[in-house]
């Protein structure tokens, strides 16, 4: 249904993303995670098409996506949003018309020149919200929104294009952990009930683990664990990272009590110094 194979990325002589494959027979959450530059970002922007693949395929239900143009290249993006660490919202937009945006991708760049939207596209705007928790926050800018709010505002503007995939590049890294936590739940449920896949790149070990279904280890551009969150062990995550002995999960970590583990854990190795 959903394959990656082979896919690769280079930038000059450096190779972003070697020769990554797996597949999924069924919607799936699935988290990718991995040290900084290991090839997370590249690979969905690769998805998505935000970037073009220097090698390899990307299959979707029978369409090979890597080569598609012009209309149907939008038409894939439609089915497969993105949402990204900074939000990407129109600060000084209203909430209700930055969901709207959503639907770009389906209407004329007159209407969109006017902000004219049908009232059916602005009742499932409202509704989308809603579901998310935030349809009283519609009206206000989405600048004058906390960044919690913020990001479930492109999650909704993401669900307007009714899409199959969502893509979501560190969605919650620059979340507080109770945010971060409102945030995960929504894709989860999303994924749950819509039935759509979601990937998400994470940052956090016990993100990966507590909300993904099969997690995705990248080392240097290449796939170095693929399983579940069971299999992901601190072994394994060290591995991931290529960190040594020292390797903290909690350094990794939005959870309340493993950040004040962590924080006890470095003065007392000030103290020690
Ligand atoms: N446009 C570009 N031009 C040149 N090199 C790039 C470009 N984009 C990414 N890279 C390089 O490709 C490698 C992978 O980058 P990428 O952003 O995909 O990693 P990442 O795992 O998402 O990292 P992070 O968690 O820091 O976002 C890095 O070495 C990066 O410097």
């Amino acid at each position: 249904m959903f394959s990656v194979t082979d896919l690769t990325k280079t930038f000059g002589s450096k190779t972003a993303v070697d020769k990554v494959s797996f597949e999924l027979t069924e919607p799936r959450m699935i988290g990718v995670i991995g040290a900084s530059g290991a090839g997370k970002s590249t690979l969905l922007r690769m998805v998505n098409r935000l970037a073009d693949a220097t090698s390899g395929s990307i299959h979707f239900d029978g369409r090979e996506i890597t080569t598609l143009r012009g209309a149907a290249k939008r038409a894939w993006q439609s089915d497969c949003a993105m949402i990204f660490q900074q939000f990407n919202l129109v600060p000084r937009m209203d909430v209700v018309s930055n969901v709207l945006h959503g639907t770009l991708n389906t209407r004329s760049t007159l209407a969109t020149m006017f902000n004219l939207y049908p009232d059916e596209d602005i009742h499932r705007a409202i509704d989308i919200l809603d579901r998310l928790g935030i349809a009283e926050q519609a009206p206000k800018r989405a600048e004058a929104l906390s960044g919690g709010q913020q990001q479930r505002v492109a999650i909704a503007r993401a669900l307007m294009q009714d899409p199959k995939i969502i893509l979501a590049d560190e969605p919650i890294a620059s979340l507080d952990p109770m945010n971060a936590q409102i945030v995960m739940d929504a894709l989860r449920r999303i994924h749950e009930e819509d039935g759509r896949f979601v990937i998400a790149n994470l940052h956090t070990l016990d993100t990966a683990r507590r909300y993904c279904d099969r997690v995705i280890g990248m080392r240097d551009g290449r796939v170095v664990f693929d399983g579940t969150p069971e299999q992901l062990t601190t072994g394994v995550a060290r591995d991931i990272y290529g960190a040594g002995a020292d390797f903290s999960e909690d350094a990794t970590s939005t959870d309340i009590d493993a950040i004040g583990r962590n924080q006890a854990a470095r003065q007392r190795a000030k103290a020690i110094v």
